[in-house]
């Protein structure tokens, strides 16, 4: 490998993608066009790592730290005779450092061949100019928070096909799958932290006249933050929400079969959710109720959601400890506190017939961001005295009405997202759809507010052009994958090719999802860009939604990947081979971030 600093048999230090872990791999050929090394790790694993990733292992110095830190590990490993052998026989062969990765930690029986590229070193960032450094500040927060985000889902998905102790459910004592794996129950505790404080400084910096990331901010007093009215009013807002969820009016639908062969049973209402609730709004304001209180009272609101989340988070904990064994998700009891809290362990925890998880996905986060929009145009009015909200605020709340609506309208679509179908019901997905989804997605319109900007008419034409172009893709990419799985032999979709797999399930290859392997993410992708441009580029802060869903959906796609890898097995090699692109725009961001995380 000439040129090369490492040689294809040599044994070196690799690094551990998202973590600062060493392990033992052998080199197994170089690219110097795209200078990328590929390496194979103790368990099969086989990566591409750049030259910065790969240590020579003479004067390595690596550290057991994280391993013996990690209180649940040692609790496991005392319990778990299994884990006893493994650990001495892992310390007599490794010497000093860490043969296992975390994927055979993870998964020992499978190997795995995740598709993850980490780009070559460019060396030349622009440290200089604050805008740049506020951009490198939100990846990083991004991408730990989605890194973390989709190790955690990563390993509740992939313990599916963990044997589980068929009494307890547990994942059997030594299991790769205990949650003792270093960065994930870490990042479970520092993402319990991080994310609501993260979401809170986004709000303070973004009501500042220099929204930028970089400009010291202005704290609230603490106290000011928990308004017991703010929090009742919150409450009713949720129940408000539960109420219309429970009318008996739409149809009612079923959805993708349990594991112990039942099928649950849910009731198609957010579009009649969503007319009550405007015409709910429209009267109160008729009758003098001021909504710019919303924007006025936009901190307490968030720490109020917080609140909320954290006791429904802790409502679902203690209600799973007694829920039957085949009502869990995958991997859900893993026998920690926190992770279990965290990650949840019903699949669908229901009181009655009222599904929490459902719900809480569609409703008082999808509809509150909307009113949160509303909320913001007024108040943009008022302080601005206008007649009519700004172009660029009319832009934002229009599309972002128009994407919930999408998803409302294609609600039964959402009863097979992954996030319905395998993951548990916790602190994780109850914050992002009750925080995180109204009080995010809403910094857009937040930062109008104080922010305006103006669009000239090629402007305002070019970006609903953008979002068009980005619905269109999203929507048709979603309703074909989804009519295809509804039904295959559907007389609509003979025209499409597919691939048989072992599964009885074949694979789309051709329309959309032959263009590029998942289409809707680019669709999404394109969306998000069309929502931020109406803010102009002052500051990086409007552009936090973007951000947060190119780092989300590059890890979900990785993930996605490795899992369909698995289920599909030679079918899938073969549906790569035919649609050789993934998502162009993920890997384009996905090597800006890596880029900037190493330098
Ligand atoms: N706004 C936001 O914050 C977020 C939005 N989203 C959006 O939610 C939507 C759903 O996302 P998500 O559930 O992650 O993923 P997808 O809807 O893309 O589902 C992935 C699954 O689709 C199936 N699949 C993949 N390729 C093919 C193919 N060629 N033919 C047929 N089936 C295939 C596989 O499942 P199987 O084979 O088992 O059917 C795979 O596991 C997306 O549009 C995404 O953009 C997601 C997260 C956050
Ligand atoms: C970092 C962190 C707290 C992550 C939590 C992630 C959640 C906020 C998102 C996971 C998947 C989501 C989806 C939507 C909203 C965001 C969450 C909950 C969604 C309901 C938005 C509307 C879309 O049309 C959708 C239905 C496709 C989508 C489904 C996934």
């Amino acid at each position: 490998m000439p040129g090369s600093r490492f040689q294809s048999g040599d044994m070196v230090m690799g690094r551990w993608p998202g973590s600062s872990l060493f392990y033992e791999v052998k080199v197994l050929s170089y690219d110097a066009k795209i200078q990328l090394y590929t390496v194979i790790y103790k368990d099969g694993t086989e990566l591409e790592l750049r030259e910065a990733d790969m240590k020579n292992p003479t004067g390595f110095k690596p550290s057991r730290r994280s391993r013996s830190r990690s209180p649940s590990r040692r609790r496991s490993r005392s319990r778990s005779p299994a884990r006893t052998t493994r650990r001495s026989s892992s310390r007599t062969t490794s010497g000093t450092f860490a043969t296992e990765t975390p994927a055979a930690r993870k998964e020992p029986k499978m190997k795995e061949v995740l598709e993850i590229r980490l780009s070559p070193v460019v060396r030349n960032t622009c440290h200089t100019h604050c805008w740049d450094l506020e951009w490198l500040f939100v990846f990083e927060c991004c991408s730990a928070a989605c890194v973390l985000y989709s190790e955690c889902t990563v390993k509740r998905m992939t313990s599916e096909m963990a044997l589980f102790d068929s009494r307890s459910n547990r994942l059997p004592y030594g299991s790769s799958h205990s949650v003792s794996f270093p960065p994930v129950f870490a990042g479970v505790s520092c993402m319990m932290l991080f994310l609501p404080v993260a979401v809170l400084g986004l709000m303070v910096v973004c009501s500042q006249e220099d929204a930028s990331l970089m400009s010291p901010p202005s704290l609230p007093a603490l106290d000011s933050l928990l308004d017991p009215h703010v929090f009742g009013m919150v409450v009713l807002w949720f129940l408000f929400q539960a109420l219309l969820y429970v009318l008996p009016v739409g149809k009612v639908v079923e959805g993708i079969p349990l594991k112990n062969g039942e099928w649950l049973k849910y009731r198609m209402n957010t579009l009649h959710a969503f007319v009550l609730t405007v015409a709910a709004l429209g009267a109160a304001v008729h009758q003098g109720v001021d909504l710019s209180y919303i924007h006025s009272h936009f901190l307490q609101l968030a720490v109020s959601s917080l609140l909320f989340s954290v006791l429904l988070s802790v409502y679902l904990y203690v209600r799973s400890r007694w829920a039957p064994q085949d009502q869990l998700a995958p991997g859900g009891n893993s026998g920690s506190v926190i992770y279990d809290f965290f990650m949840g362990s019903e699949l669908n925890p229901r009181i009655k017939g009222f599904d929490l998880k459902y719900f809480c996905e569609l409703r008082p986060g999808l509809m509150g961001w909307l009113v949160i929009n509303a909320a913001m145009a007024l108040s943009e009015m008022k302080l601005h005295n206008l007649d009519y909200p700004s172009p660029a605020m009319i832009l934002v709340n229009c599309f972002h009405l128009f994407y919930v609506l999408d998803a409302y309208w294609h609600e039964e679509a959402v009863l097979c997202y992954m996030d319905t179908t395998h993951a548990g019901f916790g602190f994780m997905l109850v914050f992002g759809d009750l925080m995180w989804v109204p009080f995010t997605f809403s910094l857009q319109s937040y930062y109008l507010v104080y922010h305006p900007n103006h669009l000239s008419l090629p402007w305002i034409v070019g970006i609903v052009t953008l979002n068009v172009i980005g619905f269109s893709i999203f929507r048709k990419a979603n309703s074909q994958k989804n009519a295809f799985r509804r039904n295959p032999s559907d007389p609509t979709l003979s025209h499409l090719k597919t691939i048989p797999t072992a599964t009885g399930k074949s694979l789309l290859v051709s329309g959309l999802w032959g263009l590029v392997r998942h289409p809707n993410y680019l669709g999404d992708l394109i969306m998000a860009l069309a929502w931020s441009l109406p803010c102009g580029f002052t500051h990086i802060l409007p552009y936090f939604y973007v951000i947060y869903l190119t780092t989300l959906l590059v890890h979900r796609e990785a993930r996605d990947e490795a899992q369909c890898r698995r289920k599909y097995g030679s079918a899938w090699d073969d549906y790569c081979r035919e649609v050789r692109y993934r998502n162009q725009i993920h890997s384009i961001l996905f090597k800006t971030i890596t880029i900037c995380k190493g330098t």
